[in-house]
């Protein structure tokens, strides 16, 4: 596949260096020289990006902050980050962004070769899944997992504004299911088999927002090289979805409010008025009456389009829809994927799920569980199947420590003849003599993981010590499925280096190119 590769970078030699590496690979290169630019470029380039290669330290938008943007933006293209000898500070910084990989300067076309084409392993996969998951046909309010009160009542207000044709508004944070609810409005109103229109305001170039909602004639500017159908017209009957109204210039905010009011759009350069049937429903992540105050939004337009105010809550506000919808979509992405069985979620994960945050909500959160759905060995996704998730919730940081493990003999004598391994960072799990008020380091483990998933056996079921072998070959398999295969992260946690890391890949038979197939 040729890939889209972004090069974000401040240093002209270090972009044509990485440029040269990524075309030898027989990809496209793109250069941005800092994170706004980025941004920027990401903001107006027509098509998909498949992998960001991004230095950290730049003026302007630094690569963390960039990282966070795009992250929080929805964008989950992969990223593979840069760093100077000694960055590692960052870099796990990074890695908890949501990086894909790391590479340190200077790069040798090679490494990063290897790490794009893994990137893009990924990519392709979720491309599949998103273009599988891209829901264009009906969705009704049946599909909308709901078990909190707020987004009951949220349901309840939309199947209100369904028995009418008011324009509605729905307000709140990207990703939070604006456009879902949109949809099944639609689908239980009397327009459900008309069509449905989506535009999103903020995604297109300012100059081209009238001609695309209203339509052009032929030559009616320069470029407008044939006739084109707006928006509006494509809707008449059913309804239209104007995503990121907020976003909309002022210019064109005028000809809308004629649309709301009078029913007519004019197509440019037509020099005449069309009427249109079309039921408006809005949608926002801005507080619109403050872009009225700011003056960036028509008072009579903001009063025209919220007719009909639905606000839908970020999933941080009603953590009981998480369980719920991390159920469903592990199901799903079971049958998308076509797995025997469908993988299910553990109590542990669920409360990993619950205690995160969720910035892109609910966007983010069916990611998260896509990603483990699609990376996971087993049937069960466990905390270690969502380690970026892990490393950002305070009191789970330790399901990320637990994988740099000592082994400890266990001292219950129910489980005499096992030896468990125990994080020697967990709390209190140094066994120095200042420490034994404290909790016992193997109770605080076996109540964070009582399914001992992350436990290896030093004792075979004779009750004799295994090889150190087979407990090596075990612990590396549980830190490539940790690390979801990420060579240089599953190295240095294991304290050995990457040449050492394959020769011993090679020596148990694990397929270095995709040693996730055999890692257990
Ligand atoms: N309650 C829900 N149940 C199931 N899936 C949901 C729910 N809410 C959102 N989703 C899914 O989450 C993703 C994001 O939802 P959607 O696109 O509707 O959000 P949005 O608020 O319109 O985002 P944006 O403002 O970024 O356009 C979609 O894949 C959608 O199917």
């Amino acid at each position: 596949m040729i890939a889209q590769v972004l090069v974000v970078d401040d240093d002209p030699i270090q972009r044509r260096l990485l440029k040269n590496a990524v075309e030898r690979y027989g990809h496209v290169a793109h250069l941005a020289e800092n994170g706004l630019a980025a941004l920027e470029f990401l903001r107006t380039n027509r098509g998909p990006i498949n992998v960001i290669v991004l230095d950290l330290m730049m003026p302007e938008m630094d690569g963390l902050s960039f990282l966070t943007a795009i992250r929080e933006a929805g964008v989950d293209t992969p990223v593979i980050v840069q760093t100077g000898q000694g960055g590692i500070e960052t870099v796990v910084e990074a890695m908890r962004a949501g990086a894909f990989d790391f590479v340190v300067k200077p790069v040798s076309p090679e490494r990063i070769g290897t790490s794009i084409s893994n990137a893009l392993k990924l990519d392709q996969k979720e491309a599949k899944a998103r273009i599988g998951r891209r829901r264009t046909g009906a969705i009704g309010f049946a599909d909308i997992v709901s078990a909190s009160p707020d987004m009951l009542r949220v349901i309840d207000l939309a199947q209100r504004a369904a028995h009418s044709n008011i324009p509605v508004v729905l307000e709140g944070e990207s990703g939070v299911g604006k456009e879902m609810v949109a949809r099944a409005i639609q689908s239980a109103s009397d327009r459900a088999n008309k069509p449905f229109i989506t535009v999103n305001c903020g995604a297109i170039p300012h100059n081209l927002v009238e001609s695309i909602l209203f339509g052009h004639e032929k030559g009616a500017f320069t470029g407008a090289a044939e006739k084109h159908t707006g928006k509006f017209v494509e809707a008449d009957g059913g309804t239209l979805f104007l995503d990121e109204i907020g976003d909309l210039p002022l210019e064109v905010q005028v000809k809308l409010l004629r649309a709301v009011q009078q029913g007519e759009v004019e197509t440019v350069g037509a020099g005449k008025v069309q009427k249109v049937n079309v039921r408006l429903i809005s949608a926002t992540n801005k507080d619109l009456i403050e872009e009225v105050r700011a003056g960036r939004f028509r008072e009579d337009l903001y009063y025209r389009l919220n007719v009909f105010p639905i606000t839908i809550p970020a999933l941080r506000r009603r953590k009981e829809d998480i369980p719920h919808l991390a159920r469903v979509f592990a199901e799903r992405f079971s049958q998308e994927q076509k797995l025997a069985k469908s993988v299910t979620v553990s109590a542990d994960a669920l409360g990993l799920l619950t205690a995160y945050d969720w910035p892109g909500n609910i966007r983010q959160l069916e990611n998260a569980i896509f990603r483990a759905v699609v990376l996971t060995q087993g049937d069960e996704l466990g905390e270690a199947d969502f380690p970026q998730i892990a490393a950002q919730v305070p009191e789970f940081r330790s399901a990320e420590l637990a994988a740099t493990a000592v082994i400890v003999p266990v001292a219950n004598p129910v489980q005499a003849k096992r030896e468990t391994v125990i994080d020697a960072n967990f709390p209190g799990a140094r066994a120095d003599a200042a420490q034994s008020a404290r909790p016992d380091p193997r109770a605080l483990l076996a109540a964070a993981y009582p399914s001992s998933d992350n436990v290896i056996a030093s004792t075979d079921d004779a009750g004799e010590v295994r090889k150190l072998a087979d407990v090596e070959e075990e612990l590396i398999r549980f830190a490539l499925k940790f690390y979801r295969g990420q060579m240089s992260q599953v190295a240095r946690k294991l304290g050995i280096g990457r040449s050492t890391l394959y020769r011993k890949l090679k020596d148990y038979g694990i397929d270095p190119d995709d040693p996730l197939r055999e890692a257990a």
